[in-house]
């Protein structure tokens, strides 16, 4: 049996992005991974502006006195552009965000400036270029303001309007499919026979994978049967870029899905040293990625979130994704008697220095409440520990949109 490290590695390190790229225009961006470098066409701001609204003047105008007094050669707001040169002895009104005109090296703000009809009076220690905002001060012409592999967000969105970009290329949505297995496993919204359960994953999953902005392939649910699982995977296989599946992974005798992952592709792996997620299946069917969840609901969501939804975010484009770790106190404390890996489901209660860290009640792999309450798993290691109350734990945050 592999490590979680290991499984984790060997996932990311097979899996690259998807080679289909598109253009989509800037109001459909939104949360697309970029697929190429943005550079700048020109400068942003693209003039000199004033951070005030206030007055423009030479600085070589002020005087060795306390106070400087300028006469006023008309206004400049936000959306006009003077090219008549400031001259010597005069200040021009001006607005916040307003060209600066040529021979204007330095802006006043009102609150210092004392008006007698065409005469203002000022303060005389201006430093040069106060309150102007030069060409460029955001983004220079020439410089790459956005890297491929970048989710776009909403300020991405905004640069990529001041730069005047309408089509966007991004990386292809990424086709998941999805399908769930079992006799017992029942759609939500048919009467439930005895012994039966709600399909709870493929909703959990489908959900997870539309939050990544990936475009689902729903394979419904498949019986304990081989010929009816090995036809939803060839299908899913056929039409999308990953196949992830839940339930029959494991040991029993309706354990069918690895033997139809052997049949019809490669398993790179199926037992990894972790809870929960012992049992679950890695592997290729033809070009799709084949990622066989444990059944168990709590199982599913965590491998998914662990180890899935790293390797789809590579997939999607994204360029590398750190691990939103942190080291907090346990109140509470635990106590592991396993040798596996453990993902406690947990909630990380941010009160800054004081911010701590609970687990979210009981650990069974049923109880799907517990994941839906966690916002962290506390990351314990493989060896048995005894946690005391406000010892310091891993903690791993949970995100299910491409995060950023
Ligand atoms: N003898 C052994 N038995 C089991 C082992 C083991 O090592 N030896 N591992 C246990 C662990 S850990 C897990 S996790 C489960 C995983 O088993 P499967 O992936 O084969 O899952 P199933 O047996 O099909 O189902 C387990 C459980 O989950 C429920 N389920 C399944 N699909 C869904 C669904 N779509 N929505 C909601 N609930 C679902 C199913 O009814 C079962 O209760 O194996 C242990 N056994
Ligand atoms: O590993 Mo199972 O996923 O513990 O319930």
């Amino acid at each position: 049996m592999i490590t979680y490290e290991e499984a984790r590695a060997r996932v990311l390190q097979s899996v690259s992005p998807i080679d289909r790229t598109e253009t989509v225009s800037l109001d459909d961006a939104l949360g697309r991974v970029l697929a190429q470098s943005m550079v700048a066409p020109f400068n942003v701001p693209n003039h000199a502006n004033s951070a005030m609204d206030g007055y423009g003047l030479r600085h070589a105008d002020l005087s060795d006195a306390p106070t400087t007094t300028l006469t006023l050669a008309g206004e400049v707001a936000a959306g006009d552009f003077r090219a008549q040169p400031l001259e010597p002895g005069h200040a021009v009104r001006i607005l916040t965000g307003a060209p600066i005109p040529p021979g204007c090296d330095c802006v006043v703000k009102q609150e210092d400036v004392t008006v007698a009809g065409q005469q203002i009076t000022l303060p005389s220690n201006l430093a040069l270029n106060n309150n102007i905002r030069p060409a460029g001060e955001d983004i220079a012409c020439g410089q790459t303001y956005l890297e491929p592999g970048k989710a776009l967000t909403p300020p991405d969105i905004g640069l990529l309007a001041s730069m005047d970009q309408t089509e966007i290329p991004v990386f292809a949505r990424l086709r998941v499919a999805v399908l769930s297995t079992g006799n017992e496993v029942t759609p939500a919204g048919q009467p439930l026979a005895p012994g039966r359960v709600y399909d709870s994953n493929r909703a959990a999953l489908k959900a997870a994978i539309t939050a990544l902005g990936c475009e689902c392939v729903d394979l419904g649910v498949a019986p304990d049967d081989l010929a009816a699982i090995e036809a939803a995977l060839r299908d899913g296989a056929a039409r999308a870029d990953a196949v992830i599946t839940s339930g029959g992974v494991s040991v029993g005798d309706y354990d069918l899905v690895k033997v139809a992952l052997k049949n019809l592709g490669d398993i790179d792996y199926w037992k990894v040293r972790m809870k929960p997620g012992k049992p679950q299946a890695y592997g290729v069917i033809g070009p799709a990625r084949f990622f066989g969840l444990p059944g168990n609901p709590v199982s599913a969501m965590a491998v998914y979130l662990l180890i899935v939804r790293p390797a789809l975010l590579r997939m999607m484009g994204l360029a590398e994704q750190p691990e939103n770790l942190l080291r907090l106190p346990l109140q509470g404390g635990w106590r592991k008697k396993h040798d596996r890996r453990d993902f406690l489901r947990a909630r990380v209660h941010f009160q800054g220095a004081q911010s701590y860290v609970t687990t979210t009640g009981p650990q069974g792999s049923g109880v799907l409440s517990g994941m839906a309450r966690a916002n962290a798993f506390i990351a314990l290691p493989e060896s048995p520990v005894v946690i005391a109350d406000g010892d310091l734990v891993d903690v791993l945050l949970i995100d299910y949109a491409p995060g950023v």
